[in-house]
C-alpha cells in the first residue's frame, strides 16, 4: 500500500511517495519541480515508481495547474484527490469566516503541526508558518481550533515589487544584517525583519489570547532562510503540509483506526 502526497504551490509542485499512508511512514522517492517543468513528470521521475496505491494533494496554484497534474498521473489509474479546507478536519477545527476559502496548504499544514506537537507532547497554543511564494503565520489555541492568521509577501515577491516600484533598487542579494549600511543588504535585512515581525506579533497575540507559551514550527521551501533572524524558539519541519497529507489520508485510506 503506496501513498502520493502532492503539494502544489505557486512556484513549486513537491511530491512524495511514501509506503503507507499513515504519520511516520517511510519515504519511497520524493522530488520537486516547478510549475513550468510539471509536464516533466510522467516521463520522467514518475515513470519508473511503482504505482501508487492513493494520491492525495493539495494545490493552490490554480485549476489550470490542477489540470496538468492530473494529467501527468494518468499513467496510473489512481484519481487524484485534493484537499478542500472544511469547518473540520483530522481534529483540528477551522475559525475562518468562510472555511472552504482558507488555502489548502495552510489547512493542511496546520493538521500536520498539530499532529507533530501532540505527537512530541502535551497539547499547546501553536503558531505554523509557511515560507514560500507567500508567507503565512497561523494561530491555534491549545484544543486544536484555528484562530486565524496573516497573509504577507514572500522574500521573491517583496523584492520583486520593490524593483518594480522604484528607480533605484534594482540590486544583488545581500545579507541579513543588524545595521544593513548597502541597498543589498538594506533590501535583504527589511524582507527577513518584516517576516520575522510578522511572527513576533502572532506569537505574543496568541500568548496573549491563551495565556500560555505557544509552541512555534516553521516550514516552506524558504523556512532556511529564515531560521536565523527569529525571536522565538521554533522547530524547522521539512514539510509540514506531507505531514498533513498524511494525517488526512490515514483517516480516509487506511484499513486501521488510529
Ligand atoms: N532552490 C530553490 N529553488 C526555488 N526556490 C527556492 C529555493 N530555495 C529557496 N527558495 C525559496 O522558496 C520559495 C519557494 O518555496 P516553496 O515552499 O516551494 O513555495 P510554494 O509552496 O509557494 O511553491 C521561493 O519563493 C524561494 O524564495
Ligand atoms: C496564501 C497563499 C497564496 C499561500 O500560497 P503559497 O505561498 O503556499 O504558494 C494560499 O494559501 C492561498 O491562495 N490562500 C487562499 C486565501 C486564504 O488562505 O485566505
Ligand atoms: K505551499
Amino acid at each position: 500500500m503506496t501513498f502520493l502526497a502532492i503539494d502544489v504551490g505557486n512556484t513549486r509542485l513537491k511530491w512524495a511517495l511514501f509506503e503507507s499512508a499513515r504519520p511516520g511512514a517511510a519515504v519511497h522517492a520524493h522530488g520537486v519541480e516547478f510549475l513550468d517543468h510539471i509536464e516533466r513528470l510522467g516521463e520522467g521521475p514518475w515513470a519508473q515508481l511503482p504505482v501508487p496505491t492513493h494520491m492525495l494533494g493539495c494545490v493552490v496554484a490554480g485549476d489550470a495547474v490542477k489540470r496538468r497534474v492530473a494529467e501527468q498521473m494518468e499513467l496510473w489509474d489512481v484519481p487524484a484527490r485534493w484537499v478542500v479546507s472544511s469547518s473540520e478536519e483530522a481534529e483540528v477545527s477551522n475559525g475562518y469566516d468562510h472555511p472552504t476559502r482558507l488555502g489548502a496548504d495552510r489547512w493542511v499544514a496546520m493538521i500536520g503541526a498539530r499532529h507533530r506537537m501532540l505527537a512530541q507532547g502535551p497539547a499547546r497554543p501553536l503558531i505554523v508558518v509557511m515560507v514560500g511564494t507567500a508567507v503565512t503565520v497561523e494561530a491555534l489555541d491549545a484544543s486544536g481550533r484555528f484562530l486565524g492568521g496573516l497573509i504577507l509577501p514572500g522574500h521573491g515577491i517583496m523584492l520583486r515589487a520593490l524593483e518594480s516600484g522604484t528607480a533605484g533598487l534594482h540590486v544583488p542579494t545581500g545579507e541579513v544584517r543588524l545595521f544593513p549600511s548597502n541597498t543589498s543588504d538594506a533590501l535583504t535585512s527589511g524582507g527577513t525583519y518584516a517576516i520575522a515581525g510578522a511572527v513576533e506579533r502572532m506569537y505574543q497575540h496568541l500568548l496573549a489570547h491563551c495565556n500560555q507559551e505557544p509552541v512555534c514550527m516553521m516550514t516552506g521551501g524558504a523556512g532556511w532562510k529564515m531560521a536565523p533572524s527569529m525571536t522565538r524558539p521554533f522547530e524547522l519541519v521539512e514539510n509540514l503540509i506531507f505531514d498533513g497529507l498524511l494525517e488526512i489520508a490515514a483517516r480516509r485510506f487506511a484499513p486501521a483506526p488510529l
